[in-house]
Formats: C-alpha cells, sequence, structure tokens
C-alpha cells in the first residue's frame, strides 16, 4: 500500500525512464522497507523483493556479484566489501560474457597480467572480441565489477580467475582511466536493467583484487592453487539454482493467474448452439493450452525447492572441503536451469497466445512476461550447452552403472527391475507410481540409447568427438528426460510428504498427474519407441489428462488465486482480481501517450495536404483524382 512501491504504466514509459524507475523504488525497497539490520541481498527477503517489484535493478548486484564475494573471496576480502556491496555503498556486476564469447569460457580473452614490480595485475582487454558484453547493471549502474580474466603470470596462462576493479569515480560516477563503458542498447526484454559493454586498457588493480579463496598470486608471483578449481564456476551453479523460483516459476505463476482469470471471463462462441455464449475456459482445447502450465508452476516449484536444498546441503560440505557432489549438482543445476526455463518460456507464450488479440496487448501484461522469460533460455549458460553439460554427466554415470548401484538422481540408471507398465485404464495411469516409473524408465532409455549410438560409432572409427557431436540431439533429449523424470519423482515426493487438507493434497496430486501426463502425451514418441507404453497405452494417456482437464476446470481460478499476486505486480487489464476487462483495457489505452492530444499533429502534418483535396471533392469544389 506504500504509493512509493506503486509501478507507473511501465508501457507508457521511455526505456531512461524504466532504468531510473527501477532504479528508485528498488533502492526505496531495499533501504527504506527492509529491516537494516541483518537482512542481505542474498536472504529471504529478496524472494519478496522479487515477487514485490515488477522491474528491479541490480539484480546482478544482489544475484550474482555479493554470492560472487562471498565464494571467491577470503575472509579478509568477504570483510572488506561484503558490507559495502550489501549496503550498496558500492554497486557490482559480474562481467564474464565478452562479445566474442559467452559459451566457451576457455575462450575468454580479457587479459590479468601481474606485475611483480608493483604487485598489480594489468587488465586488458586485447581486441574488440575480448570486450566484456552483456553483464547486468554495467552500463550505467555499476562502480565495481567481479571481472572474470585469464590469470597470466611469466606468460604462462592460469585459466579464468575472478578480479575486484573499480570502473567508476565514486564521487562523480565518471569512468576511470583505461576503461570504456556503456549500455548495450534495446533489448528483447530487461528494458529496466543497463547491461552493458566494458573495454579495459592497461588498468592497473592490487594484488590483494584477485579473490583469492581458491587460489592466491604471492608478492613474487607464486602462483598457488588452494581448492578444487571446479568452484570457480560455482557462482553459476548458484544462480542456475535460484533463478529457478525467481525467473521461471514466479513469472509463469503470473501469466497463467492472468490467462485464467481472462479466460472465466471472456464470452466468445457457444460449445451447445442451444445455450449462451460460453467462457473460453471451457472449452476442452483452452483447458490444454492452460491448465499443465498452471501444474509446470507447481511442479517447478516443488523440483527447485529440493534442488536449492541439495545446494544449500552441498554447500556446507564444500565448507569442510568435500567437494564431491559437486558434479552431480553442476548437471542437475544445468539440466533443471534449461529444462525448465525451455518449458517455462514456451508455457508462458502459450497461455498468451490463449488469450487472443488482448494477450497481445501489453495492456495483458504477458508480453513482458513473455519477453523477459525468453532470456532465462540464453543467459546463466545457454540451454543447448547446459542439456550437453548434464548429458555429459548422464553417460558417464551410464557406464558407471554397469558395474557400480548409483544413487542420487541418477539411482534409476542402475534400477534393472522390470519397468514394465501394466496399466489397464486410465485411472491406472493416472497413479503417481505409475507415472514416476514410466519417466525414470523413459530417461534410463533414452541415455542408454545415446550412449550406445555413440559407442557404436567409435567402434566403427568415428572419434569420440565426433562421435559427440553428430549424437548431440539424442544427448539434448536424453538430458530433458533425465530433468522430467527428476522433476515428476521430487513433486510426487514432495506432496506425499506434505501436511496440508486431504482437499488440498487432493488437487496437488491432481495437477502433478497433469504435468506428467501432459508430458507423456507430448513426447509418446519415445515412451512407444523405447517401450515404457503400447500404443493402446497411449491412448488411456490422453484419455487420462483430459479427464484431469475435466476435473480440475472447476478450481481453475481458485488455484491461480492462490498465487496471490497483487492486481499492481501484475500490471494487467486481463488478470486484475476484478476482472473487469473492458474497462480496465480501454482505460489503459486513454493513457497511452499517443492520446494524449485528439490530433497528433507530427503525423497530421504529413495526411493534412491529402485529407484537405479529399475534403473538397467530397464538397464538390475539388478535382477528380487522376486515379
Ligand atoms: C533487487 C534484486 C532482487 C532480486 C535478485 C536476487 C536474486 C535473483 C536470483 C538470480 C538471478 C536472476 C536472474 C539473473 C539474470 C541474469 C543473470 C545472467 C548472468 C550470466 O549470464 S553470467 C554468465 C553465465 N555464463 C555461463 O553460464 C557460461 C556457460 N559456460 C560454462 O559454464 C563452461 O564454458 C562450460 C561448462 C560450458 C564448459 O566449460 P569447460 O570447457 O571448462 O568444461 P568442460 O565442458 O570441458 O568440462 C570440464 C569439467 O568441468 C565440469 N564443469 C563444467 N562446469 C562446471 C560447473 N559450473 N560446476 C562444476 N563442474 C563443472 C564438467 O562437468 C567437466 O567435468 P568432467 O568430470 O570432466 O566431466
Ligand atoms: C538478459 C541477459 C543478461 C545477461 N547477463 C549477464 C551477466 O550479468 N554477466 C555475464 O557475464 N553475462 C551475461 N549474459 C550473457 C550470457 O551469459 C550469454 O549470452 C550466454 O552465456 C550465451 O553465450 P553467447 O551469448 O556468447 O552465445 P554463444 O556461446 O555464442 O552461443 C550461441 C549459440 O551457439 C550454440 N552453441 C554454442 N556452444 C555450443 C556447444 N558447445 N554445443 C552446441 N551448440 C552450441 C547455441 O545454440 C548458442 O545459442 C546475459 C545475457 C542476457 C541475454
Amino acid at each position: 500500500n506504500d504509493t512509493s512501491m506503486q509501478h507507473r504504466n511501465l508501457n507508457h514509459m521511455t526505456r531512461e525512464e524504466r532504468f531510473s524507475e527501477a532504479m528508485r523504488r528498488t533502492l526505496y525497497a531495499l533501504k527504506v522497507l527492509l529491516p537494516r539490520e541483518g537482512w542481505t541481498p542474498v536472504g529471504p527477503e529478496m524472494k519478496y523483493l522479487a515477487r514485490a517489484i515488477k522491474e528491479f535493478t541490480f539484480i546482478i548486484h544482489a544475484g550474482v556479484f555479493i554470492p560472487c564475494i562471498m565464494s571467491y573471496g577470503t575472509n579478509e576480502q568477504i570483510a572488506k566489501w561484503f558490507p559495502l556491496a550489501a549496503d550498496f555503498r558500492i554497486i557490482g556486476t559480474y562481467a564474464q560474457t565478452e562479445l566474442g564469447h559467452g559459451s566457451f569460457l576457455r575462450g575468454l580473452e580479457t587479459i590479468a597480467t601481474y606485475d611483480r614490480a608493483n604487485q598489480e595485475f594489468i587488465i586488458n582487454c586485447p581486441k574488440i572480441t575480448a570486450m566484456k558484453w552483456w553483464p547486468g547493471d554495467m552500463g550505467k549502474s555499476a562502480n565495481h565489477v567481479l571481472l572474470m580474466a585469464e590469470l597470466v603470470i611469466d606468460g604462462k596462462k592460469y585459466g579464468m580467475h575472478g578480479f575486484m576493479v573499480q570502473i567508476r569515480d565514486l564521487t562523480t560516477h565518471e569512468p576511470l582511466p583505461g576503461v570504456t563503458v556503456g549500455d548495450i542498447g534495446a533489448k528483447l526484454s530487461f528494458e529496466s536493467v543497463d547491461n552493458g559493454f566494458l573495454y579495459l586498457q592497461n588498468v592497473r588493480i592490487p594484488r590483494e583484487n584477485l579473490l583469492s579463496k581458491l587460489s592466491e598470486v604471492h608478492p613474487d608471483g607464486t602462483y598457488i592453487k588452494k581448492g578444487n578449481q571446479r568452484l570457480m564456476y560455482g557462482s553459476m551453479v548458484r544462480v542456475r539454482v535460484n533463478l529457478i523460483a525467481h525467473e521461471i516459476v514466479m513469472p509463469l505463476a503470473k501469466a497463467c493467474t492472468i490467462a485464467v482469470r481472462y479466460s472465466a471471463v471472456r464470452r466468445q462462441g457457444l460449445i451447445n448452439p442451444s445455450k449462451e455464449e460460453v467462457p473460453v475456459l471451457d472449452y476442452v482445447a483452452q483447458q490444454h493450452k492452460l491448465l499443465p502450465q498452471v501444474a509446470t508452476v507447481f511442479m517447478a516449484h516443488f523440483a527447485a525447492k529440493q534442488l536449492v536444498k541439495m545446494h544449500h546441503d552441498y554447500s556446507l560440505e564444500v565448507e569442510k572441503g568435500n567437494t564431491s557432489q559437486l558434479p552431480e549438482l553442476h548437471a542437475l543445476s544445468a539440466g533443471m536451469k534449461a529444462c525448465l526455463s525451455e518449458q517455462g518460456a514456451a508455457g508462458a507464450e502459450i497461455v498468451r497466445r490463449a488469450c487472443g488479440g488482448h494477450g497481445y496487448s501489453c495492456g495483458s501484461g504477458l508480453p513482458f512476461i513473455v519477453n523477459r522469460m525468453l532470456a532465462t533460455c540464453t543467459y546463466e549458460g545457454e540451454n543447448t550447452v547446459m542439456q550437453l553439460q548434464c548429458a555429459r554427466y548422464l553417460i558417464k554415470c551410464a557406464d558407471q552403472a554397469k558395474k557400480d548401484k548409483l544413487t542420487g538422481s541418477v539411482w534409476y540408471l542402475s534400477d534393472f527391475s522390470n519397468m514394465s507398465c501394466t496399466a489397464q485404464t486410465f485411472g491406472d495411469l493416472q497413479e503417481p507410481s505409475v507415472l514416476v516409473k514410466l519417466h525414470e524408465r523413459r530417461a534410463k532409455c533414452a541415455v542408454q540409447h545415446a550412449g550406445k549410438k555413440m559407442q557404436n560409432m567409435v567402434k566403427n572409427g568415428t572419434p569420440a568427438h565426433d562421435a559427440w557431436n553428430m549424437m548431440a540431439t539424442l544427448l539434448i533429449n536424453a538430458a530433458r528426460a533425465h530433468i522430467m523424470q527428476y522433476v515428476v519423482g521430487t513433486s510426487v515426493t514432495y506432496i506425499s510428504e506434505l501436511s496440508c487438507s486431504a482437499s488440498l493434497k487432493k488437487i496437488l496430486t491432481q495437477l502433478c498427474a497433469l504435468y506428467a501426463l501432459h508430458n507423456i502425451n507430448s513426447n509418446c514418441g519415445d515412451f512407444v519407441k523405447f517401450g515404457c507404453l503400447t500404443s493402446a497405452q497411449c491412448d488411456l494417456a490422453q484419455e487420462a489428462e483430459f479427464n484431469l482437464l475435466k476435473q480440475l476446470r472447476p478450481d481453475a481460478v481458485g488455484i491461480v488465486d492462490s498465487f496471490d499476486f497483487t492486481d499492481d505486480i501484475l500490471q494487467s487489464c486481463l488478470g486484475a482480481y476484478d476482472g473487469n476487462v473492458y474497462e480496465r483495457l480501454f482505460e489503459w489505452a486513454k493513457q497511452a501517450p499517443m492520446n494524449k492530444t485528439e490530433v497528433h499533429q507530427d503525423s497530421y502534418q504529413y495526411l493534412q495536404p491529402y485529407l484537405h483535396e479529399g475534403r473538397d471533392v467530397l464538397e464538390g469544389r475539388g478535382r477528380n483524382s487522376k486515379l
């Protein structure tokens, strides 16, 4: 209810207005509303902030830069930089991606050369492709960057390391000498974020600015490794784990809220010719578009909670020096981020499209969500690259499963029990245990299939790297299958262990079954090819899904209302709680800057001569046109 937090109509603002408004609101929220003592930008408050603010700034500062200080800094470095960053007295970003490289980190070209005489690192972008490009908050906001660069000592390369580099003056905010920095221009979304470019030429930083938890450089230039170097990639794992809730589950929940509420209000056409026009939500085709996406919100939420817990447990182990869980966590977080962002972004577009013309209006609030979710498929690890990382781990585990009993998320790869499906009715296929088994079997077969294909190619003389490249599509499918079985399995377990009312558990169980069946029906080729289901059972699976749509239809609005988004955060004429869609759309349109005058003078000057000629002809004064 604080008017300082109320969103003005973003669509009627320029990009620069949105940039400064987002910064105003974010700082107001962080520095005025939150209790000063005790909170940190990576604490639970961020979840509520991210929920309450439609466009906030400092996502990378809070979600990546600060956690990196904690992950890569020594205790002294954390003590120096964390308080400054947590209190926004320095603003940072995570500068890793370059104009020429984003996925292949070993190809990054920015160099940090150690200058023993002065005990400094000299930072250079040797050519244009080495320029840092994309980091959020970097164009105009950040005055520091956590720069990921190749460490070089006496001509020898030591790989990517993290360096704290100040890029702007803390008094004037002007770029420092050797620093060329700015905004990369208009993007598909994130209008309020100043993703930036950064060209560094002979910028000197103290030796102490190498974040040295995992490695350090002594004054004489001696390089010391201090831990598992793969932890250097740890910040990316954390962001992949965290962004699922913030950037996939929550936006999809907003989109579903808008689309389901609108579909309950919008009457269009007849089902029974003798009755009145129906709400489009009564069309099974509409239910088939919307309700599986509502189910995805819940299942992705449950699976993400499990992944966050796994990451938390892993972090405690790393503190004790045990990094044994890292390979599985990397594979799972990479696969989950890729597959759920793919599903979420596609799902948001499906529900937007289900709202017809008004879904194409920015007044619906849906284009904002769809465009922003599209970015989740690219940042923090491009999806294809992440799915292949996940597949790399699965293929290794499948080989190991031939001799060892596997545990963790890949345990099913060493499950050689009879997994044939005996379902005779569509009710059998709504059983959670049956759905879990089906997904495990499909995933196991998909991984083995990809592995077998590559082995056969190598046996026939194909180099392993070429076999990998040629089978990439099968490997990506295996990664998707693995994640789907993980999401279904963790969700079934989570719901079964949830202490809640029987009626709520019934709805959640139905949603879980709907998610699993929708996945089966969307990938039935795999389920038949791998012998998981017969063709007749595939028919039953479709029947089972349609039956669940019918069962869930009466509760559809109640379910999305449970996401509890305010009208202010939805910013949607279609999804407002009162359902007054048409009045809201009309009011919204009238506020458009285009309508601040009845005649748009700038364009009228071009039209005027022709209009006056038309007027004269119609009033009998003008000459007939040549046409
Ligand atoms: C007010 C604010 C309010 C709210 C904010 C708060 C919170 C918000 C929450 C989150 C933020 C939300 C949104 C953020 C928005 C935008 C953020 C975007 C930021 C970015 O995009 S940062 C840049 C991201 N870039 C990448 O992800 C690069 C991807 N590429 C790579 O990771 C690597 O290049 C690679 C893995 C593809 C290949 O690396 P490589 O060549 O070195 O490795 P190999 O493939 O040869 O494998 C070697 C070996 O290493 C293992 N490995 C690889 N990666 C990892 C890892 N990350 N962890 C552990 N192990 C890893 C791999 O498995 C191999 O092992 P093996 O045993 O040899 O098989
Ligand atoms: C909104 C947004 C915010 C961002 N914020 C940040 C940030 O704060 N900090 C930061 O450092 N970066 C940031 N990024 C950059 C982001 O991390 C990179 O865009 C991402 O890692 C992909 O790298 P790239 O763009 O260079 O694509 P490339 O790596 O060039 O990939 C291009 C395409 O090639 C294909 N491809 C690449 N490698 C392979 C492979 N091994 N196998 C098969 N196909 C492959 C894929 O289809 C891929 O889409 C942001 C990006 C966006 C869009």
